[in-house]
């Protein structure tokens, strides 16, 4: 469960969010939604707990969001625009890290290249892919079952038609799994099915 606690975010003088206060229950998508500028990224740092907020606090499953809390590092897997790799590994090897890291067998990492339609660039390094092929690799490593939040920042960014059609079927098997998953989007139509809580920022 994801908790927003009279939540208070600004930089410098601009207030983005004010005593904003909301839960978000296992399963459920949180489409946060609103124009250029309005704060969205900002909120999601904040709910990955890569940003302090300003007032009030925000927790998963009862963990204050720190990322540099190894607990809640545990239970929450960010794709932010700006993830990082290891320049030396491929893109298999990357996912067999991540899947071994998390308890998951090695195969889960394949399925999901599958999905994404990219098995056949499972030897390349990420930084021989394209602009879609890296976001659809980016988006695997993020969502490898078993946390317990996914947040997800304009996961459209690079992608075709399929690729977004992809990544709302990625979101609903997460949701299916347990996970609440906080997306921010330009493109909350693609997540209508899932029938999203919807948070218009700039409001
Ligand atoms: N590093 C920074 N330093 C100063 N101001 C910043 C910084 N990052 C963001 N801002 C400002 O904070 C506000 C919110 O930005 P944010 O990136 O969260 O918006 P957004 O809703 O995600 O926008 P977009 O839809 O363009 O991605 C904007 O006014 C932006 O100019």
């Amino acid at each position: 469960m994801l908790s927003l606690d009279h939540v208070d975010l600004a930089i410098d003088d601009l207030s983005l969010v004010s005593d904003l206060t909301l839960t978000t229950e296992p399963g459920t998508v949180l489409a946060v939604t609103g124009p250029n500028g309005s704060g969205k990224s900002t909120l999601l740092r904040c709910i990955a707990g890569l940003r302090p907020v300003d007032g009030g606090t925000i927790s998963v499953s009862g963990i204050t969001a720190d990322e540099t809390d190894p607990h809640f590092r545990g239970l929450v897997a960010a794709h932010l625009g700006d993830d990082a790799v290891f320049p030396e590994l491929t893109v298999a090897e990357h996912l067999e890290l991540l899947c071994a890291t998390r308890g998951l067998a090695a195969h889960i990492g394949d399925d999901l290249l599958v999905t994404a339609g990219i098995d056949h660039l499972a030897d390349r390094f990420p930084h021989a892919l394209s602009t879609g092929q890296r976001a659809r690799f980016d988006l695997c490593a993020t969502m490898l079952p078993g946390t317990a939040l996914v947040v997800l920042d304009e996961p459209e960014t690079g992608l075709d038609h399929d690729g977004c059609a992809w990544v709302a079927r990625l979101v609903g098997a997460a949701c299916d799994a347990g996970s609440v998953v906080v997306v921010a989007t330009h493109r909350p139509e693609m997540f209508t099915d899932l029938a999203p809580v919807t948070l218009e920022m700039g409001r």
